[in-house]
């Protein structure tokens, strides 16, 4: 699903009314009807406080609309205008005045009022600002949001938190509506996927307004959601006639004493996920541990006992998998140097193989194009320097994908993946994930993706998918804290068989 700026959405809104030959105030009644069935279709009927907090904009006059349905069905609503400029909208006002009209006669706030008294039973309405919000909420109204957040109430956004900006961190975190559930007009926004604005958003969810469809398949967009259906396509099916042969010989060098588990968590994720053939590399030390523990999986060894120290190979491997567990041992760094110099292979370079690489930035030339690269944030960091907030995070991993032609994967709640200008925000994984090796595991999986034939970029994309979604399956049986990296291995298949699951009828897709 494509994720698009407030412009675009502003584009669309407007092209939707040119071709619908419709007006800006009946597109507003169509998003309103669509919160309002939900609202309704959650309640039916149930008498609780509804209080609705509408800015002067379109989207306080969505929640204006809103507030006219739910008191047309007989609801008990409340209605707060939070009047922050006197610039109010055209359809803010015909809904003002809608609203007058049947009778409901809402409570103007401005910066003298008292703040209104909130029961944690009420359900709040949060329409103050949508995409629209340009510079810092006033203090009077950065003290209102922190009320309503204290309130303890269930809160529902329209389309965005108030306060929450499109494009930036917030001027001041803790004015930004706390959302219970954000309902969000057609299209998923960034904001919701980032770790520093995210946060705003407990579950949401999207509203089809019917925008120009024409516009919205047309128009390029910065991010894409990526989800099943755009996964499922990427699957590559194996085939009958097919041998070990057929699915890629994929090496994975690493470990060090003390670190070889990474290496066996690696190699077997990269076997689970569907290579034909494996080969560890590791230091003489882990010869033994690898052979035992993982049968399939062939090793080789190094000369020193206890580091790599000189990477020689006896074939040419499909890809290979570097870096975990690896250390930062200067001979190790020039074994990886010259692997680098004389591999051709696309490699998937992890953990000390990228702390390498920022220790030694000469060496980042010599990584394979369309290699893929994994950092968490402090390795990122290290690679591609500080950054002021998450949108110039990914400016900048955008830069030095484009600079040195890798796929950038910025580890996180939405892993994000980054290929030159674009980037793509998986929706799978939980906080179970956050646990030693997990990343040792996504390594191995892409590796062995890239082996059996799918382009780096796929492989990463439905790699990052796939590996979320074996951590959801392996959590929901064992919970977050019991979930560990070899139980997100031991989950890869029924991963896969959850890929291929008929979907439930009008199931709805959260975050
Ligand atoms: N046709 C459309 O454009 C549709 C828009 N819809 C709603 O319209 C919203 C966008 O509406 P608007 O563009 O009116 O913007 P908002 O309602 O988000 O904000 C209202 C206005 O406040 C001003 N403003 C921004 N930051 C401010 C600040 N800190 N203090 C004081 N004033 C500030 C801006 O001039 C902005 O236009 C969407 O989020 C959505 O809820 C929906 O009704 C669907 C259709
Ligand atoms: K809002």
């Amino acid at each position: 699903m494509k994720i698009f700026s407030a412009q675009q959405i502003y584009e669309a809104d407007k092209s939707t009314i040119k071709k619908e030959q419709i007006t800006s105030e009946a597109l507003m009644e169509r998003a309103a009807s669509q919160l309002f069935e939900w609202v309704h279709s959650r309640l039916r009927g149930t008498q609780v406080n509804i209080v609705l907090f509408c800015g002067i904009g379109n989207n306080g006059g969505d929640g204006m609309v809103l507030a006219r349905m739910l008191h047309e069905h007989g609801y008990s609503t409340k209605v707060y205008v939070v009047n922050y400029s006197d610039k109010r909208s055209e359809d803010f006002l015909l809904n003002l005045n809608r609203l007058k009209e049947a009778e409901v006669w809402p409570d103007f706030i401005n910066e003298s009022i008292e703040m209104p008294e909130l029961s944690p039973n009420d359900i709040i309405v949060d329409a103050i600002f949508g995409i629209g919000l340009n510079r810092p909420p006033a203090p009077w109204l950065g003290k209102l949001i922190q009320h309503i957040n204290a309130s303890q109430a269930f809160v529902l956004s329209v389309d965005i938190p108030s306060g929450l900006p499109m494009d930036r961190e917030p001027w001041d975190p803790s004015h930004v509506i706390q959302s219970s559930y954000v309902l969000t007009f057609q299209v998923p926004k960034l904001v919701f996927f980032l770790p520093k604005t995210g946060i705003y958003v407990n579950q949401w969810e999207v509203l089809d307004i019917g925008l120009d469809q024409e516009y919205l398949s047309k128009t390029d967009t910065d991010f894409e959601l990526i989800g099943r259906p755009e996964v499922l396509p990427l699957y590559r099916p194996r085939l009958k006639f097919s041998h070990k042969g057929t699915y890629g010989h994929s090496l994975i060098v690493g470990g060090s004493y003390g670190k070889i588990g990474a290496v066996q968590l690696a190699s077997n994720a990269c076997l689970s996920v569907g290579s034909g053939l494996v080969t560890a590399y590791v230091p003489k030390c882990g010869y033994h541990s690898l052979q035992t523990a993982i049968p399939e999986v062939m090793v080789l060894t190094d000369s020193d006992e206890e580091n790599i120290s000189q990477i020689e190979l006896p074939f040419e491997p499909t890809v290979i998998g570097v870096g975990i567990g690896i250390g930062l041992n200067e001979k190790t760094a020039s074994a990886f140097g010259a692997l680098l110099k004389s591999v051709a292979a696309s490699m998937v370079i992890d953990a000390d193989g990228l702390n390498i690489l920022s220790q030694n930035p000469e060496l980042l030339k010599d990584v394979p194009e369309l290699s893929v690269l994994t950092p968490h944030p402090k390795e990122l960091e290290r690679l591609i320097g500080k950054w002021d907030s998450d949108f110039e995070k990914l400016e900048k991993t955008k830069a030095f994908s484009s600079q040195y032609n890798v796929a950038v994967v910025i580890k996180g709640a939405h892993s994000i993946i980054i290929y030159k200008d674009k980037g793509y925000v998986n929706t799978t994984g939980n906080p179970g994930m956050a646990t030693a090796g997990s990343g040792d595991v996504l390594t191995g999986m892409l590796t062995g993706l890239i082996a059996q034939g799918y382009p780096p970029l796929e492989a990463t994309i439905f790699g990052v998918y796939l590996h979320g979604l074996a951590g959801d399956l392996a959590a929901s049986t064992l919970g977050y804290e019991a979930t560990k990296a070899s139980k997100i291995i031991e989950n890869i298949g029924s991963a896969y068989s959850e890929l291929f699951r008929q979907p439930e009828q009008n199931a709805q897709e959260n975050n």
